[in-house]
Protein backbone atom coordinates (compact mmCIF):
# COMPACT_ATOMS: atom_id res chain seq x y z
CA UNK A 1 0.00 0.00 0.00
CA UNK A 2 1.36 3.03 -1.19
CA UNK A 3 0.69 5.54 1.72
CA UNK A 4 2.82 8.84 1.31
CA UNK A 5 1.22 11.55 0.80
CA UNK A 6 1.91 15.17 1.76
CA UNK A 7 1.16 16.40 4.87
CA UNK A 8 -1.84 18.66 4.81
CA UNK A 9 -2.43 18.37 1.37
CA UNK A 10 -5.07 20.65 0.06
CA UNK A 11 -8.32 18.85 -1.76
CA UNK A 12 -10.25 20.80 -3.66
CA UNK A 13 -13.50 19.49 -2.44
CA UNK A 14 -14.38 17.19 0.11
CA UNK A 15 -13.99 13.39 -0.73
CA UNK A 16 -17.02 12.19 -2.92
CA UNK A 17 -17.80 8.26 -1.85
CA UNK A 18 -19.12 7.02 -5.79
CA UNK A 19 -21.40 3.61 -5.48
CA UNK A 20 -23.85 2.50 -7.05
CA UNK A 21 -24.97 0.29 -3.99
CA UNK A 22 -27.38 1.60 -1.21
CA UNK A 23 -26.74 -0.51 1.20
CA UNK A 24 -22.68 0.07 0.75
CA UNK A 25 -23.31 3.46 1.62
CA UNK A 26 -25.37 3.14 4.59
CA UNK A 27 -22.64 0.72 5.71
CA UNK A 28 -20.30 3.52 5.03
CA UNK A 29 -22.21 6.11 6.31
CA UNK A 30 -22.56 3.94 9.63
CA UNK A 31 -19.45 3.21 9.94
CA UNK A 32 -17.13 6.64 9.28
CA UNK A 33 -19.94 9.01 10.83
CA UNK A 34 -18.77 12.30 11.65
CA UNK A 35 -14.88 11.01 10.91
CA UNK A 36 -14.72 11.94 7.84
CA UNK A 37 -16.32 14.37 5.77
CA UNK A 38 -17.60 12.79 2.41
CA UNK A 39 -21.01 13.17 0.40
CA UNK A 40 -22.09 10.69 -1.84
CA UNK A 41 -22.90 9.92 -5.52
CA UNK A 42 -24.49 7.04 -6.74
CA UNK A 43 -22.98 6.09 -10.24
CA UNK A 44 -22.93 2.24 -11.13
CA UNK A 45 -18.82 2.39 -12.54
CA UNK A 46 -17.92 -0.18 -15.17
CA UNK A 47 -15.51 -2.61 -13.13
CA UNK A 48 -12.52 -4.07 -14.99
CA UNK A 49 -11.64 -7.88 -14.80
CA UNK A 50 -8.88 -8.89 -12.52
CA UNK A 51 -7.21 -8.91 -9.06
CA UNK A 52 -9.92 -7.13 -6.43
CA UNK A 53 -7.03 -4.24 -6.26
CA UNK A 54 -6.76 -3.29 -9.49
CA UNK A 55 -10.23 -3.01 -9.46
CA UNK A 56 -10.58 -1.08 -6.98
CA UNK A 57 -8.19 1.26 -8.24
CA UNK A 58 -9.37 1.80 -11.68
CA UNK A 59 -12.84 2.31 -10.40
CA UNK A 60 -11.73 5.16 -8.61
CA UNK A 61 -9.22 6.54 -11.45
CA UNK A 62 -12.67 6.71 -13.31
CA UNK A 63 -14.75 7.85 -10.49
CA UNK A 64 -12.05 11.15 -10.07
CA UNK A 65 -12.51 11.66 -14.10
CA UNK A 66 -16.92 12.04 -13.16
CA UNK A 67 -16.49 13.81 -10.16
CA UNK A 68 -13.16 15.90 -11.11
CA UNK A 69 -11.87 15.88 -7.41
CA UNK A 70 -11.14 13.66 -4.51
CA UNK A 71 -13.41 10.03 -4.47
CA UNK A 72 -13.59 7.22 -2.46
CA UNK A 73 -14.82 4.06 -3.61
CA UNK A 74 -15.14 0.04 -2.85
CA UNK A 75 -15.08 -3.08 -4.68
CA UNK A 76 -16.27 -5.86 -2.51
CA UNK A 77 -15.47 -9.24 -3.26
CA UNK A 78 -16.58 -12.86 -1.36
CA UNK A 79 -13.83 -15.69 -1.94
CA UNK A 80 -14.44 -19.48 -1.27
CA UNK A 81 -10.72 -20.66 -0.31
CA UNK A 82 -12.10 -24.16 -1.82
CA UNK A 83 -12.43 -22.16 -5.32
CA UNK A 84 -9.19 -20.74 -4.94
CA UNK A 85 -10.88 -17.20 -4.27
CA UNK A 86 -13.53 -17.34 -6.37
CA UNK A 87 -16.12 -16.16 -7.18
CA UNK A 88 -14.19 -12.79 -5.71
CA UNK A 89 -15.01 -9.73 -7.63
CA UNK A 90 -17.74 -11.67 -9.21
CA UNK A 91 -19.71 -12.45 -6.37
CA UNK A 92 -21.99 -9.58 -7.81
CA UNK A 93 -22.60 -11.43 -11.00
CA UNK A 94 -22.95 -15.29 -9.27
CA UNK A 95 -25.25 -13.61 -7.40
CA UNK A 96 -27.74 -12.56 -9.27
CA UNK A 97 -27.89 -15.95 -11.46
CA UNK A 98 -27.40 -19.05 -8.91
CA UNK A 99 -29.16 -16.92 -5.79
CA UNK A 100 -28.00 -18.33 -2.38
CA UNK A 101 -28.59 -21.73 -2.58
CA UNK A 102 -26.99 -21.73 -6.21
CA UNK A 103 -23.76 -20.69 -4.49
CA UNK A 104 -23.91 -23.05 -1.80
CA UNK A 105 -23.62 -25.42 -4.08
CA UNK A 106 -20.79 -24.48 -5.82
CA UNK A 107 -19.52 -25.69 -2.60
CA UNK A 108 -21.02 -29.12 -2.52
CA UNK A 109 -17.76 -31.44 -4.18
CA UNK A 110 -15.84 -29.81 -1.12
CA UNK A 111 -15.70 -30.33 2.44
CA UNK A 112 -13.82 -27.11 2.55
CA UNK A 113 -16.56 -24.39 2.82
CA UNK A 114 -14.40 -21.81 4.43
CA UNK A 115 -15.16 -18.35 3.12
CA UNK A 116 -13.20 -14.81 3.51
CA UNK A 117 -14.94 -11.47 2.38
CA UNK A 118 -12.74 -8.92 1.09
CA UNK A 119 -13.16 -5.02 0.32
CA UNK A 120 -10.60 -3.06 -1.20
CA UNK A 121 -11.27 0.75 -0.59
CA UNK A 122 -9.59 2.64 -3.00
CA UNK A 123 -8.72 6.50 -2.19
CA UNK A 124 -7.80 9.27 -5.80
CA UNK A 125 -7.17 12.52 -4.95
CA UNK A 126 -8.20 13.77 -8.20
CA UNK A 127 -8.09 12.36 -11.69
CA UNK A 128 -4.40 12.29 -11.92
CA UNK A 129 -3.48 10.73 -8.90
CA UNK A 130 -2.14 7.14 -8.38
CA UNK A 131 -5.37 5.66 -5.89
CA UNK A 132 -3.98 4.52 -2.51
CA UNK A 133 -6.11 1.27 -1.21
CA UNK A 134 -6.98 0.17 1.92
CA UNK A 135 -7.98 -4.00 2.38
CA UNK A 136 -10.09 -5.46 4.97
CA UNK A 137 -11.00 -8.95 5.09
CA UNK A 138 -13.15 -10.75 7.30
CA UNK A 139 -12.83 -14.73 7.25
CA UNK A 140 -15.66 -17.09 7.75
CA UNK A 141 -17.87 -19.62 6.15
CA UNK A 142 -20.71 -20.35 3.19
CA UNK A 143 -23.65 -21.75 5.15
CA UNK A 144 -27.43 -22.13 3.76
CA UNK A 145 -29.09 -18.73 4.08
CA UNK A 146 -30.34 -17.59 7.52
CA UNK A 147 -31.91 -13.94 8.12
CA UNK A 148 -33.23 -11.05 6.77
CA UNK A 149 -32.50 -10.69 2.93
CA UNK A 150 -31.95 -7.56 2.71
CA UNK A 151 -28.64 -7.38 1.49
CA UNK A 152 -26.48 -9.75 -1.01
CA UNK A 153 -24.65 -12.64 0.33
CA UNK A 154 -25.13 -11.49 4.04
CA UNK A 155 -27.54 -14.65 4.91
CA UNK A 156 -25.15 -17.25 3.66
CA UNK A 157 -21.57 -15.63 5.00
CA UNK A 158 -20.97 -16.51 8.99
CA UNK A 159 -17.89 -15.12 9.97
CA UNK A 160 -15.49 -17.64 12.53
CA UNK A 161 -16.27 -17.16 16.03
CA UNK A 162 -19.89 -16.28 15.34
CA UNK A 163 -23.04 -18.34 15.74
CA UNK A 164 -25.11 -15.74 13.24
CA UNK A 165 -24.60 -14.66 9.87
CA UNK A 166 -23.94 -11.53 9.13
CA UNK A 167 -27.56 -11.22 8.08
CA UNK A 168 -28.50 -12.44 11.70
CA UNK A 169 -26.42 -9.98 13.11
CA UNK A 170 -27.80 -6.79 14.27
CA UNK A 171 -26.28 -4.10 11.89
CA UNK A 172 -23.84 -2.57 14.44
CA UNK A 173 -22.45 -5.97 15.10
CA UNK A 174 -21.73 -6.70 11.94
CA UNK A 175 -19.93 -3.19 11.20
CA UNK A 176 -17.99 -3.68 14.22
CA UNK A 177 -16.30 -6.95 12.76
CA UNK A 178 -17.29 -6.82 8.91
CA UNK A 179 -14.81 -6.85 5.82
CA UNK A 180 -15.68 -2.94 5.09
CA UNK A 181 -15.61 -1.73 8.68
CA UNK A 182 -11.52 -3.00 8.48
CA UNK A 183 -10.74 -1.73 5.44
CA UNK A 184 -12.76 1.72 6.78
CA UNK A 185 -10.66 1.59 9.98
CA UNK A 186 -7.43 2.10 7.52
CA UNK A 187 -8.74 4.67 5.70
CA UNK A 188 -9.77 6.71 8.80
CA UNK A 189 -6.49 6.45 10.52
CA UNK A 190 -4.90 7.56 6.82
CA UNK A 191 -6.81 10.80 7.07
CA UNK A 192 -5.97 11.20 10.36
CA UNK A 193 -2.38 11.14 9.87
CA UNK A 194 -2.38 13.34 6.32
CA UNK A 195 -4.72 15.97 7.74
CA UNK A 196 -6.53 16.83 4.55
CA UNK A 197 -7.35 20.64 4.43
CA UNK A 198 -9.66 21.55 1.63
CA UNK A 199 -10.31 24.43 -0.30
CA UNK A 200 -14.31 24.44 0.06
CA UNK A 201 -15.84 23.82 3.29
CA UNK A 202 -16.40 20.29 3.79
CA UNK A 203 -20.14 18.92 4.44
CA UNK A 204 -20.96 15.69 6.55
CA UNK A 205 -23.19 13.15 4.48
CA UNK A 206 -25.00 15.41 1.65
O1 LIG B 1 -24.14 -9.49 1.71
C1 LIG B 1 -23.37 -8.61 1.40
N1 LIG B 1 -22.69 -7.96 2.37
C2 LIG B 1 -21.80 -6.99 2.16
O2 LIG B 1 -21.22 -6.42 3.07
C3 LIG B 1 -21.61 -6.65 0.79
N2 LIG B 1 -20.85 -5.74 0.17
C4 LIG B 1 -21.07 -5.87 -1.14
N3 LIG B 1 -21.96 -6.83 -1.37
C5 LIG B 1 -22.43 -7.36 -2.64
O3 LIG B 1 -21.33 -8.00 -3.29
C6 LIG B 1 -21.23 -7.57 -4.64
C7 LIG B 1 -20.01 -6.69 -4.72
O4 LIG B 1 -19.88 -6.07 -5.95
P1 LIG B 1 -19.36 -4.58 -6.05
O5 LIG B 1 -18.32 -4.31 -5.03
O6 LIG B 1 -19.04 -4.30 -7.46
O7 LIG B 1 -20.65 -3.75 -5.58
P2 LIG B 1 -21.80 -2.98 -6.40
O8 LIG B 1 -21.62 -3.14 -7.87
O9 LIG B 1 -23.10 -3.39 -5.83
O10 LIG B 1 -21.56 -1.46 -5.99
P3 LIG B 1 -20.45 -0.44 -6.57
O11 LIG B 1 -19.47 -1.23 -7.37
O12 LIG B 1 -21.20 0.55 -7.39
O13 LIG B 1 -19.83 0.20 -5.34
C8 LIG B 1 -22.54 -6.86 -4.92
O14 LIG B 1 -23.51 -7.81 -5.31
C9 LIG B 1 -22.93 -6.29 -3.56
O15 LIG B 1 -24.32 -6.10 -3.39
C10 LIG B 1 -22.33 -7.34 -0.19
N4 LIG B 1 -23.20 -8.30 0.10
MG1 LIG C 1 -19.85 -2.84 -8.73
Amino acid sequence: MAATVRAAAALSQPVTFVTGNAKKLEEVRAILGNSIPFRSLKIDLPELQGEPEDISKEKARLAAKEVSGPVLVEDTCLCFNALKGLPGPYIKWFLQKLGHEGLNNLLMAYEDKSAYALCVFSLALGPNADPITFLGKTPGKIVPSRGPNDFGWDPIFQPDGYDQTYAEMPKEEKNNISHRSRALALVKSHFAEAKYTFETEPSIQQ
